[in-house]
Parts: structure tokens; sequence; C-alpha cells
């Protein structure tokens, strides 16, 4: 319910301290095989980047042989669980193949306000349903040193999360607006969503008790083209 409110769902000690320490290794080793770069930040995006300041590596498609593979497929596993319990609890259904980041953002680091699903920008069949993102910092982290998730739940005041370590949050990736205030210490996340068909068109509110629709029918589909 949080989550169809346009609210971020917060899940403390989502990943377990050692695990945590085990993904930590696993970015390190990534980060001295030079797998990091500069992350972008989709629509506007230029060489000097005023909108985002972070770097990102893909831990999937690259060669294995480096890091902690067993830590990075625990953590796959747990989010896949997460995957089927929204799947049934909202109804939609959701594809196996997620999208995963490590994302790192240095001293200094920020993410401005934005949206991670612009369908209307940016019109597929398959599109980003759900955010996912599990902060791997150090344990104790506090307020002064920043780097919070500021989201901004529809007609409702600002609300902040603190990256704090093995935490997980999880919201709609079309309507909530959300920002990464600047870090006063490295920030480092695994990040991720989950994909599902898109919505149709005329449904204003995906997660939305689904519209009374004609029952599909490649029939009435052919007719229409
Ligand atoms: O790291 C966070 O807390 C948010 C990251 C984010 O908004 C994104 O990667 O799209
Ligand atoms: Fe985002």
């Amino acid at each position: 319910s949080t989550i169809r409110a346009g609210r971020v769902h917060v899940e403390r000690g989502f990943a377990p301290p050692r695990l945590v320490q085990d993904l930590r290794h696993d970015v390190d080793c990534l980060t001295t095989a030079g797998l990091f770069e500069r992350a972008f930040s989709g629509g506007t995006s230029s060489g000097d980047d005023a909108f985002r300041n972070a770097e990102m590596c893909d831990p999937v498609g690259r060669d294995r042989s480096v890091g902690l593979w067993d830590a990075f497929y625990a953590v796959w596993e747990r989010l896949d669980l997460v995957r089927q319990e929204l799947s049934a609890a909202l109804g939609r259904e959701m594809s196996t193949e997620m999208e995963l980041h490590y994302v790192r953002y240095p001293v200094g680091g920020y993410y401005r306000r934005h949206v991670d699903e612009d369908l209307d920008a940016n019109p597929r069949a398959l599109t980003r349903a759900i955010s996912f993102i599990c902060y791997l910092n150090k344990p104790g982290w506090c307020a002064a040193d920043g780097g919070e998730l500021r989201s901004y739940p529809p007609g409702e005041p600002p609300s902040d999360v603190l990256p704090e370590s093995g935490t997980l949050v999880v919201f709609d990736s079309a309507r909530v607006e959300h920002e990464v205030q600047p870090t006063g210490k490295e920030r480092l996340a695994l990040v991720g969503w989950f994909h599902a068909p898109a919505a149709d068109p005329g449904q204003a509110d995906v997660f939305d008790e689904p519209a009374s629709l004609p029952a599909e029918d490649p029939l009435w589909e052919m007719s229409q083209s």
C-alpha cells in the first residue's frame, strides 16, 4: 500500500552486515579492475553533468572472474524474492531479468530531482516498474553525513531516508520523484529496477485496480491494424 500511494517503502537490515561487507569487497575488486565509469543521468546528459555526480558499474555483464560472485548472487536471490512478493501484491507481472548497477557517489556527489521512468518521453513495451536501492555503506551513517534519499510523494511533503548500511528502499519508478542530497561521505549502493510490460496508455495509474478492458483477443487486435 505504501508503494501504491506513491511513497518509498523502507526495509532496514534487508542485507545483513556480512553480506554488505562482502558486496563492498565485490565493489573494491570491480573498482580495481577499472570497471566503474562516470554515471549518465538519462535525459539531459552532457559531458559536464550538473545533474548527477556519481560513478557506476554494471556487475552482471562483466567478466565475473573478478570479484565475489557468490555475494552478488546472494543479494540477487533476495531481490528476486522481493520481485515475486511485489508482483503478487500489486497484481503486476514483472520480468525476471532485472537491471542492476553498483553506484558510488564521491564526497560531494549528488543526483538532482528526477523520476526513473518517463513513459511519455521514452515509450517502450517493457518499462522500469519498480525502483530499488540497497545501501552498501559502512555501518553508522548519520544525518550530518548528508546523502539522504529525498522523495516527493504526490500530494505530500517530501520525505528523507538515510542511506544506512543494509537498508533497502523500494518505490514506483514512474510516479515517485526523488533526489540524492549532496553527500559528505562516499556513498555506495546497489541500484536497480524490476521491469514490467507498459500499462495500457489509457490507464492513468498503472497500480490501480485493473480497468475492465476486453479480454485479449487476437482477432480483435487484428481488426484494429
Ligand atoms: O542512491 C539513491 O538513493 C538513489 C539513486 C537514484 O535515484 C537512481 O540511481 O536513479
Ligand atoms: Fe532515481
